[in-house]
């Protein structure tokens, strides 16, 4: 995706859950039952839990889609109580799974539709649009006059997601906004989201059942039990390593050690001090990239029966002390391979997950 910023962002503001009570009419128990939790302005906040324990609820309380029966919910320190429903809805972006576009509509005029409703005139929206798809990855000349159907289902998913940044919303609601599609898609839509978060910065809350989406995609993550409760709050990295109970434990799995080393970089065990010096020896190991995950070194092992990985500056990083690279090309040269900063080695990359 390129380097278009949106007009004028809007500041992320945080969204505060105050003892939050949701009990459907005729329900006997709450769908969402005293839910206190703050996601702070600019985070990603994946709510996690079994099916039916109150993560579409909450989140859906955040628009008012669903009211509320208990506690506040506030964004930027008023409460949605005092918004009106409608207007709060236009300042929120919401993404779900079915990504809800108009199929009789093209995708620049499904992008347009909250702008149209705001009344902008025809040149913002346009040049919005032009924006928006832009930062997706979906140049307008070539994307814009297309239609839902002539989309895969990645693309439309990032029109979705390009339509509730439209009127550049504070806030994002996305609903599993990548359950419908294969691994692979979905592996490469959630990296381009977290690119475009990088860059725009809204508060969102992220509705998913999948806990290594949870893990990569969440500045921290609400696991919910049933009855709508919440069960613990807490970055990733905390998550997986003190789970607050035996459910959470549970619920994150038997591998967490496994999801942790997803979270460290070998770029950690070089600032550690956690490489060992390579050796002429070590110049036949596989080699990956400083910001490559020990979940990626430790597969490479596996994959290729060694007992270590040379480890490169990541592609950008700083190349200055004329060392000599992994693909043996002198350091400034144009070989594929950075400047090596060490070998990890399966015992480094082994501890880091049980430490
Ligand atoms: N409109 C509704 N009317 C009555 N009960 C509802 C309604 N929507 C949800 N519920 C109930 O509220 C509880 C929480 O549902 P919710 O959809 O929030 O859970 P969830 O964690 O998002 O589930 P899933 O992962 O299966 O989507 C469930 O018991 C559900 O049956």
């Amino acid at each position: 995706m390129t380097q278009v910023r949106p007009e004028t962002p809007a500041a992320a503001q945080d969204i505060v859950f105050d003892h939050v009570v949701k009990t459907y009419p005729n329900a006997t128990v709450p769908a969402v039952d005293d839910l206190s939790l703050t996601v702070p302005a600019g985070e990603i906040c994946v709510l996690l839990g079994p099916s039916g324990s109150g993560k579409t609820t909450a989140l859906m309380m955040v628009n008012r889609l669903a009211e509320i029966t208990g506690g506040d919910i506030r964004i930027g320190g008023r409460s949605i109580r005092d918004l009106d429903p409608i207007r709060l809805r236009r300042s929120i972006g919401y993404v779900i799974q079915q990504t809800g576009l108009f199929p009789h509509l093209s995708i620049a005029e499904n992008v347009a539709t909250v702008p149209k409703v705001l009344g902008w005139g025809k040149k913002r929206i346009k040049e919005r649009v032009g924006q928006l798809l832009e930062l997706v990855g979906l140049p307008v000349d070539e994307y814009g006059r297309r239609y839902p159907s002539q989309l895969s289902g990645g693309q439309r998913q990032r029109v979705g997601i390009a339509r509730a940044l439209a009127a550049d919303p504070p806030v994002m609601l996305m609903d599993e906004p990548f359950g419908a599609l294969d691994p692979i898609t979905r592996e490469h839509v959630q990296d381009e989201f977290l690119a475009l978060h990088e860059r725009i910065r809204k508060t969102v809350i992220f509705v998913s059942h999948d806990i290594d989406e949870a893990v990569k995609m969440g500045d921290r993550i609400a696991i919910f039990r049933e009855g709508g409760k919440l069960a613990q709050y807490d970055t990733p990295r905390t998550l997986l390593k003190e789970p607050a109970d035996e459910f959470v434990a549970r619920f994150v799995g038997a591998d967490r050690g496994l999801k942790r080393l997803t979270l460290t970089r070998l770029a950690d065990l070089a600032g550690s001090g956690e490489l060992s010096p390579a050796r002429p020896d070590d110049r036949s190991l596989p080699v990956l990239p400083a910001d490559a995950s020990l979940r990626a070194a430790l597969s490479l092992m596996v994959a290729e029966g060694t007992e270590g990985v040379l480890v490169t500056a990541a592609e950008g990083a700083p190349d200055a002390d004329g060392a000599a690279r992994a693909d043996g090309t002198p350091a400034g040269g144009t070989g594929a391979g950075g400047r090596v900063l060490g070998v990890a080695s399966l015992d480094a990359v082994r501890k880091a997950g049980t430490a």
